[in-house]
């Protein structure tokens, strides 16, 4: 039973609980993996909202402020309770020394199974909580009563798959508007794309404006991710240009689905002019922060300009914006696409931007270079093939073939390898040699 000494957790104003909760996060938020501000001190910390999802259970939007860098806005979920049971060990984050929460034990809720069934139970009823609205897709009915488990490994944010049949994506870093990785799914599903999963249920915050904060989907069972099936094949000494030319198929599929529940935007006669301008805007903010990037400058810029006479190759269109191996799953000898979020480092509103659909194919190539590069030596051939090949089945589904322009494929994957560039030193500094080596590679042949 939870007892504190003057107020019940579920009451606390967002003052209050930032009184005691300021110092736990502060060593907490950058150990977590969806944190995107390691290595730079949390100088601003703010508690946004509080809603109690039920007693001891805090669902929290907090601000974070790092010195002269625009502030970032994360969605939490603590249990607040006197002694922490065994089975929660690895959930605790600490125990606060001041504040009305003094003395208790804060833990991550997600890890706690009674705290993941009640959010899904909150799901299944449309209706409001403080500041949170619960939606779902009228036709589908979540069964009551599936056993929730936190999905492990390398996430930007947090899912839960309960009873092997729904997925719950909770978004870390929440932004203002509809999240994309709600609003394409929802337009697909529409259209009848069955390469992506349908969002069948969804909830949001009205405070401190208007974010999308979880999507539930279906949960692809059996499924297994592209990246794992490429180190599979790669560490068999197999060739993985059947998959990658299904991807390429695939990837097209959702292209042209996108143009049909999206449109396309009339054709730029500047495109071109724009695209090689906000490729250095992004290649010059991410030298700024990234050292190693800051010799090669000047010879990238220059293959930039190339494309700024030859515009982008077709019009643009709501794409992916963050295609990897990572986010395609291949399930019953058919590939999915998941994960419409685009580059999370990105602001939400130019993830949301028309843009060329060339970019996602360079967000694929690129992917195979980083699968080849986790083994010794790097197999060249392997990803030459897989280039090839996920390029010829794009071309077998969409009137426009990747090929048919070089450079401006070669501009985008730059464009590609410097956002990982920044991607990694924020998130897994030890990968940082895996863009830079692309990079390097790049700049030599402009
Ligand atoms: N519909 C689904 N069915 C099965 N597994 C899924 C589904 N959606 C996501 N996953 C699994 O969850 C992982 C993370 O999902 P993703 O949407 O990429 O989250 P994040 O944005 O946090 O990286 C995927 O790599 C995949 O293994
Ligand atoms: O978390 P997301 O899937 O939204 O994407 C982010 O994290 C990815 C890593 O988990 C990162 O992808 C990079 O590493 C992958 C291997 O782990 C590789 O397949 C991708 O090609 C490479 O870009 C992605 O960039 C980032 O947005």
């Amino acid at each position: 039973m939870l007892k504190t000494a003057s107020q019940s957790p579920s009451s606390l104003s967002p003052p209050q609980v930032l009184t005691s909760l300021a110092a736990l996060l502060r060593e907490w938020l950058p150990k977590q993996r969806w944190f995107a501000g390691k290595g730079r001190p949390v100088t601003d910390l703010e508690v946004l909202s509080t809603t109690a999802l039920h007693p001891g259970c805090l669902h929290l939007l907090i601000r974070t402020g790092h010195s002269g860098q625009p502030d970032d806005c994360y969605q939490l979920i603590l249990g607040v309770r006197e002694n922490l049971p065994l089975r929660l060990q690895h959930a605790f984050i600490g125990r606060p020394d001041a504040g009305p929460l003094a003395g208790l034990t804060v833990y991550d809720a997600l890890l706690d199974p009674r705290s993941a069934t009640l959010l899904l139970e909150r799901l299944r009823t449309p209706g409001a909580m403080g500041p949170l609205r619960f939606e779902r897709d009228a036709q589908t009915v979540v069964p009551e009563g599936l056993e929730p488990r936190l999905l492990e490994g390398e996430q930007s944010n947090t899912s839960l798959v309960y009873g092997d049949s729904y997925i719950l994506k909770l978004f870390r870093r929440v932004h203002q508007g509809i999240n994309p990785d709600l609003e394409v799914p929802r337009a697909l599903a529409r259209g009848g794309c069955a390469r992506v999963p349908a969002a069948v249920a969804w909830f949001w915050t009205t405070e401190p404006r208007k974010m999308t904060l979880g999507v539930l989907q279906p949960f692809l069972r059996e499924a297994t991710d592209g990246w794992t099936l490429a180190l599979q094949s790669l560490a068999a000494g197999e060739d993985f240009s059947d998959e990658a030319y299904e991807l390429g198929r695939a990837t097209a599929e959702v292209h042209l689905a996108l143009t049909r529940a999206f449109g396309v935007e009339p054709l730029d006669p500047h495109g071109g002019v724009r695209l090689a301008a906000a490729m250095t805007s992004r290649l010059e903010s991410a030298a700024d922060q990234v050292a190693d990037l800051v010799p090669y400058v000047s010879r990238l810029k220059s293959a930039y300009g190339a494309v700024a006479a030859r515009g982008t190759g077709r019009q643009a269109q709501r794409i992916h914006g963050d295609l990897h191996l990572g986010q395609v799953l291949r399930a019953n000898d058919r590939w999915f696409v998941i994960d419409f979020e685009g580059e999370p480092a990105r602001p939400l509103a130019e993830r949301r931007h028309p843009q060329a659909p060339v970019r996602d194919v360079a967000g694929m190539l690129r992917s195979f270079d980083y699968a080849a590069y986790t083994r010794r030596p790097r197999r060249a051939q392997w990803v030459e093939r897989c280039r090839e090949a996920y390029c010829a089945g794009y071309a077998a589904e969409s009137p426009w073939d990747p090929r048919a322009d070089a450079e401006l494929l070669r501009a985008y994957e730059t464009d590609r390898a410097v956002y990982e560039a920044l991607y990694e030193t924020r998130h897994r500094p030890d990968w940082l040699p895996v863009p830079m080596a692309a990079i390097a590679r790049l700049a030599e042949e402009s």
